[in-house]
């Protein structure tokens, strides 16, 4: 448990404890916690190969810890039949790395892959309405909803994945790099959406990511993965008290300081628009 945690009293929808992971001699995590607070947006960051995804991973129930306890919404994921998953299964949503939309379904059709899954009672027309009413709500167009994926740019992708990730209505949401290949409008943009629809729809993001900027602008907090511990979880202030190295060199960084620039513009630039707002 991290010290912010102790003065913490809202429910943690995730619960990590002690888990590790391994493939064979190799140890990915070394019996390692973590709470997930609901309502934040949780950064996941760590050099790469620090086992970002192998969390993620085990916390969905893909990938078998070694040893620990991994709860989501008060279900144990480890020890449970898959059958006793399945009731927490569909109050979450996954954004996997570049998207993973089916190639051969269109955007409309991925969107319905989870929607049959967990309710094939649902008519054709009900799903048709639901998948185009969810495209829209990350921003795009109707119409992109009969459009394949090769079709689509990557920032439309990503926006794609994040509607099918969205199409059960998920209280919980995980987004493994979303904004990785997207220039830095696009970026910025998928950022704001996150944060508008966490906002929104009451959502806890477990959000993955090598993006400092992104770290900046939408997370509540952040959790440090480094010599198969999480090293440390909290705010970026509460992070740069910590003295160990990795923490040091990515948020002092002369990449840390340029978020921080680009943050302060950003917001510099969303006051200047509500003042021109109100004196029009
Ligand atoms: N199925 C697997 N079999 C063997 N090793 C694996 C498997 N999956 C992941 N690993 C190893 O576990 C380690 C952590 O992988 P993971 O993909 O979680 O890293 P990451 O922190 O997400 O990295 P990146 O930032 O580069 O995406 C890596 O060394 C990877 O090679």
């Amino acid at each position: 448990m991290s010290a912010s945690d102790l003065h913490f009293d809202g429910e943690f929808p995730i619960v990590i404890e002690g888990l590790t992971n391994a493939f064979g001699d190799f140890v990915v995590h070394d019996e390692i916690d973590l709470k997930v607070r609901r309502g934040e947006i949780l950064g996941v960051v760590g050099g790469s190969g620090t086992g970002k995804s192998v969390l993620m991973r085990s916390i969905i129930g893909l990938q078998i810890p070694r040893c620990g306890s991994i709860e989501v919404f008060g279900q144990d994921i480890v020890a449970a039949e898959p059958d006793e998953v399945i009731g927490v299964r569909n109050r979450w949503g996954v954004l996997f790395q570049g998207g993973a939309l089916f190639s051969t379904l269109t955007v409309g059709e991925n969107v319905q892959v989870p929607l049959k899954q967990f309710y094939p009672e649902l008519e054709p027309v009900l799903l048709d309405e639901i998948a185009r009413y969810k495209t829209v709500m990350t921003g795009l167009p109707a119409e992109a909803a009969s459009k394949y994926p090769s079709e689509l740019s990557g920032g439309m992708k990503k926006r794609a994945g994040l509607a099918r990730a969205l199409a059960l209505d998920p209280e919980l949401l995980f987004l493994d790099e979303p904004t990785a290949g997207l220039d830095p409008i696009g970026a910025a943009n998928f950022d704001e959406l996150t944060r508008e629809l966490t906002d929104t729809l009451g959502l806890t993001v477990f959000l993955i990511t090598h993006d400092l900027d992104t770290l900046y602008a939408i997370c509540d907090r952040v959790a440090v993965l480094a010599d198969k511990k999480v090293i440390g979880v909290g705010t970026i202030p509460e992070l740069l008290q910590s003295d160990h190295p990795w923490i040091q060199e990515y948020f002092n960084g002369p990449r840390a300081r340029a978020a921080v620039a680009s943050r302060d513009r950003g917001n510099r630039a969303k006051g200047m628009d509500k003042h021109s707002d109100r004196e029009a």
